[in-house]
């Protein structure tokens, strides 16, 4: 069963091609839309939304042809835009029923769903307060709540974790996570960060200029690899001798030795393993760390990958150029990890 379904979808402005031709299936769960600003994600969500027509192709929510049934779907769907849109001077409680009102729950159980959903978000007593007086935090967490109150099927959100310091970004990860998790709501959310996505989704789209770059499971992007990461305490080098001449390709990667067996392609095999064991002990140096080693997201953004991984082998759409500003090595890291063009 598919939530979403694209088909050679575009969308031209006049001088620009914000979406070209991209076809995608988007399952139930929890699924990430990665790509850098301008990458097109915000015109494929209102395009779903029935809110802007497509130049050409089809997209399906939840069954429904956007270009047809632009109310019925907007009553299923929960939306987060990602810009600042809360009116300062009334309570998120006032506002969070209003918009229940605007999705057409009576007023008792519009009070009552409000008060469970911004509960949820967690909002207590502040939510009496003028949303003027919010931190960002709080009003992202209102904008999420807006987004739930109707009980929707599925919700789009639009770069959730936008303006959010670190502690205030995995709190809105763990939110949207259990949006799914708690209600079996369905989640396709936006971002530019990688590593937000790796956490958080169990499928991830990328798009870049508009197009397709690729589409697959996080598991998929993240697999255990061909090799085992090997860290001792001294003799690096004899140690990638030793391994090297019991017929292992070793090379280095950083202060680890990546070890992988020919014939024992995931690399967890006993070859590998019994292969190092052997080695430390003849040289009678610590064994620091010795784990396979997994393929992470931002990767396929990388054009220098030697590492073979999902985005480097061949019948695999390559990442685009990493230049400056392309994603580093540690997408755990938010400041440094945004996808730009
Ligand atoms: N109404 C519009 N008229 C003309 N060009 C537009 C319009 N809306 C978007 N674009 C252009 O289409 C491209 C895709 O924009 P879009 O907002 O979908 O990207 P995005 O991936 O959501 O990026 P961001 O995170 O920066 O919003 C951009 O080049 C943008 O300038």
């Amino acid at each position: 069963m598919t939530v979403i379904a694209t088909e050679s979808l575009s969308k031209r402005y006049p001088r620009v091609t914000a979406l070209d031709r991209l076809s995608v299936d988007i399952t139930p769960g929890v699924t990430g839309l990665v790509g850098a600003n301008g990458a097109g994600k915000s015109t494929l969500i209102k395009i779903l939304l029935g809110l802007s027509p497509a130049t050409e192709g089809s997209a399906r929510v939840l069954g429904l042809d956007v270009a047809t049934e632009g109310s019925a779907i907007r009553e299923r769907v929960g939306y987060m835009p990602e810009h600042d849109c809360l009116p300062p001077d009334v309570s998120a409680t006032e506002f969070v029923v209003h918009m229940a009102r605007m999705s057409g729950l009576p007023p008792s159980a519009a009070r009552e769903r409000t008060a469970d959903t911004l509960r949820h978000v967690g909002l207590y007593e502040e939510r009496y307060r003028p949303i003027g007086g919010y931190s960002t935090g709080m009003k992202q967490r209102v904008k999420l709540a807006q987004a739930l109150v109707h009980d929707p099927r599925l919700v789009l959100l639009d770069e959730p974790t936008n303006g959010l310091d670190p502690v205030g970004r995995d709190e809105m990860l763990g939110l949207i996570r259990r949006v799914h998790t708690d209600f079996g709501i369905s989640v396709l959310v936006t971002s530019h960060l990688l590593g937000e996505l790796e956490r958080t989704c169990d499928h991830v789209v990328v798009i870049d200029g508009g197009k397709l770059l690729r589409s697959s499971s996080t598991k998929d992007f993240t697999q255990a690899t061909a090799a085992l990461a090997v860290e001792v305490t001294d003799h690096e080098d004899r140690l990638l001798e030793l391994l090297t001449a019991a017929g292992l390709t070793v090379r280095r990667e950083g202060m680890s030795l990546l070890v992988q067996a020919a014939e024992d392609k995931d690399g967890s095999g006993p070859g590998a393993y019994d292969a190092v064991r052997d080695a430390v002990v003849e040289l009678g140096v610590g064994l620091i760390r010795m784990e396979q080693r997994r393929h992470r997201i931002a990767e396929i953004f990388r054009s220098d990958d030697t590492t073979g991984g999902p985005g480097a082998g061949p019948g695999t759409t390559p990442g685009p150029a990493a230049g400056p500003g392309a994603a580093p090595d540690d997408p755990r890291e938010p400041q440094k990890e945004g996808v730009s063009r």
